[in-house]
């Protein structure tokens, strides 16, 4: 039995949390302000038997024109307020689902998320929701306006003759036959549709953030290629439906407005056979075969409510995305524990095997290794972006699947080798949705060497950070992150290293930046360059998918051929810079 939480109205209704009431109140009005159709039609006829029977008065012309004004009027302010109820409450669904769908997004694995691009996660959140708006505003409304109206009009015909009022149902059927296949087609095409429209938001966003790179690659030609097909087969596809749906619409249309052809002949008949009046036969002949052409306006509900359904649908998958859900408190000790670790993105290749590490409380750890072993990994293990596939990882002796999620989140700070900065002013990016005050925002600036920087810039602490923090250099940008991890103190410090970003002057601001940041706290540093390794107690290398030595820097240099090989290169580096720049004091 279809279980009635996957009925997509109910759904919605749901979405809509308190905003239904105004859902509810439209359709109460579509339906009251469709019951006044009817006045027209009366007014109509009464008029017309009048006229025929030659009985026709002043009274009764201005009776019939008042009543039809006032019945207009009354449906149009009816209709007017249902519109106004249902945008109302469509754009707080809209509003909810969209706030769910963020909220779910930031507690489901990356894991998840990586099945997805961008720009399927945009579309959804975009383009098939606000089709929501097209249900919500205007097909559950319309459909109920613009049927009550023709349903009391046939009642009422069916008042005036039986068998008339049920001849003039004939094309009922089958309009609403091609309705429905419209629907189906739709319902089956769709999924093209929303493919094609993810690839050209996946190619657009692809297109914009990648700007640099193509215009340095000259790529210009090429990817407008891409985005030139992207563009291709979406006009191909809507093409497609048109061809398709455009018969079907004609024939509704055709169908429902060739009710005379009916009314004309059957009616006629029953007026000469002497089983009508006059006035009867002409109200069957113009009313009866018309007024159907009232749910014209619904030609274009099938598609759109195949569209809103696609969208409820899309919005459920995202939805339905397992989360981080339950655990309890964070552990009072701040030790971090791998053990026996297997992990793998794709769940073919193996990227951690039988990975162990220990970090005590406070203490500080450098990973080294060569690129593409797993120090990235690690760390994205420990922050549980990911959940490993075997073995557990331990924070205060307690599985980090135990600990709250939003916990965990707290009491970690994360800074990544590329720093990302949100369209808003410095001090929101540094504050990240909290409420610290400027002066603890200045303070944690300052420890993190960027205050200076900061208030030399012409709005100071206001100034806007642009799209993709571009007004800000690498260097500028990490300590800017830097800050960010400073104001949050949070008692675990994970820190992806950068490196490119900086220059020597940069570099020095960094690393007393982030002496700064690690104070008191237990680090795990991703150790991109060796010289990191000396802010750490400890060093641990990541090599054949696992972590082969672990202890001080001699211990490690003892014992590691690997390390062995980076610390002499690094050595070796270091006296070339010392014999270019002839200085007597670089550091060793
Ligand atoms: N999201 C992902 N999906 C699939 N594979 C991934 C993903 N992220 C990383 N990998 C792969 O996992 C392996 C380890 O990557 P990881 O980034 O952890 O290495 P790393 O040691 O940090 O490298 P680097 O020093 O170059 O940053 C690599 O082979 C990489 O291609």
């Amino acid at each position: 039995m279809k279980n009635k939480r996957d009925n997509p109205v109910a759904l919605l209704l749901k979405w809509a949390g308190r905003d239904k009431i105004y859902l509810i109140a439209s359709v109460a009005c579509a339906f009251i302000g469709g019951l006044f159709t009817i006045g027209a039609y009366i007014g109509i006829y009464q008029l017309m038997t009048a006229i025929l029977s030659g009985t026709c008065t002043i009274e009764i012309v201005t009776g019939n024109a008042i009543l039809i004004t006032v019945t207009t009027i009354i449906r149009q302010i009816f209709q007017g307020a249902s519109g106004v109820l249902s945008h109302k409450g469509a754009y707080g669904a809209l509003f909810h689902v969209r706030c769910m769908i963020t909220e779910h997004l930031a507690k489901v694995s990356l894991g998840a998320l990586d099945e997805r691009r961008s720009g399927d996660i945009k579309t959804v959140l975009n383009e098939d929701i606000e089709k929501l708006e097209l249900c919500l505003a205007h097909n559950i409304p319309e459909l109920v306006s613009f049927l009550t109206g023709p349903v009391v009009i046939f009642v009422y015909l069916m008042t005036v003759n039986v068998p008339l009022a049920l001849i003039s149902l004939v094309p009922l059927p089958v309009v609403f036959l091609i309705m429905g296949a419209v629907f189906k087609y739709m319902s089956g095409v769709l999924p093209r549709v929303s493919k094609s429209l993810a690839n050209f938001n996946s190619v657009i966003i692809e297109y914009i953030s990648g700007m640099k790179l193509i215009k340095a690659y000259n790529m210009g030609s090429k990817s407008f290629r891409k985005f030139s097909d992207a563009i291709e087969e979406e006009n191909k596809v809507w093409n497609q439906i048109s061809k398709r749906t455009a018969p079907p619409y004609a024939a509704f249309i055709i169908i429902l407005e060739c009710g005379m052809l009916l009314m004309v002949p059957i009616g006629g008949m029953f007026f000469l056979n002497g089983s009508i009046t006059s006035s009867i036969f002409l109200l069957f002949a113009y009313i009866g075969s018309l007024y159907l052409a009232e749910i014209l306006p619904l030609q274009q509900l099938s598609m759109d409510f195949a569209q809103s359904l696609n969208g409820v649908a899309k919005a459920k998958g995202i939805l339905n995305l397992p989360i981080y859900q339950g655990g309890g408190d964070f552990p009072k000790q701040c030790d971090i524990e791998m053990r026996n670790v297997r992990f793998s993105y794709d769940g073919k290749v193996n990227v951690l095997e039988n990975c162990s590490l220990h970090v005590s409380d406070g203490e500080k750890i450098a990973l080294v290794g060569a690129s593409g072993t797993g120090k990235s990994t690690i760390i994205e293990l420990i922050s549980r972006f990911y959940d490993v596939q075997e073995g557990e990882i331990l924070i205060g002796g307690k599985n980090i699947k135990d600990i709250n999620y939003e916990k965990l989140l707290e009491n970690t700070s994360i800074v990544f080798q590329k720093a990302f900065l949100t369209r808003d002013s410095v001090l929101e990016n540094i504050r990240m949705g909290g409420d610290a005050t400027l002066e603890k925002v200045r303070a944690a600036a300052k420890e993190a060497q960027i205050d200076d920087f900061i208030m030399s810039l012409p709005d100071g602490y206001d100034t806007k950070v642009g799209s993709f923090g571009s007004r800000f250099s690498g260097g500028e940008k990490q300590r800017l992150a830097i800050a960010r991890a400073i104001l949050k103190n949070a008692p675990i410090l994970i820190l992806d290293e950068a490196t490119s970003a900086a220059d020597p002057e940069n570099q020095v601001e960094i690393d007393k930046a982030i002496e700064n940041l690690c104070c008191g706290k237990t680090v795990i540093i991703v150790a991109h360059r060796l010289g990191a390794v000396k802010m750490c107690d400890k060093a641990a290398v990541v090599e054949n998918h696992t972590i082969t030595a672990c202890g001080s820097h001699a211990e490690v240099l003892k014992t590691n051929h690997y390390y062995q090989k980076v610390w002499k290169d690094y050595q070796s580096a270091r006296d070339v810079a010392y014999a270019l720049k002839g200085a007597e004091s670089i550091e060793r």
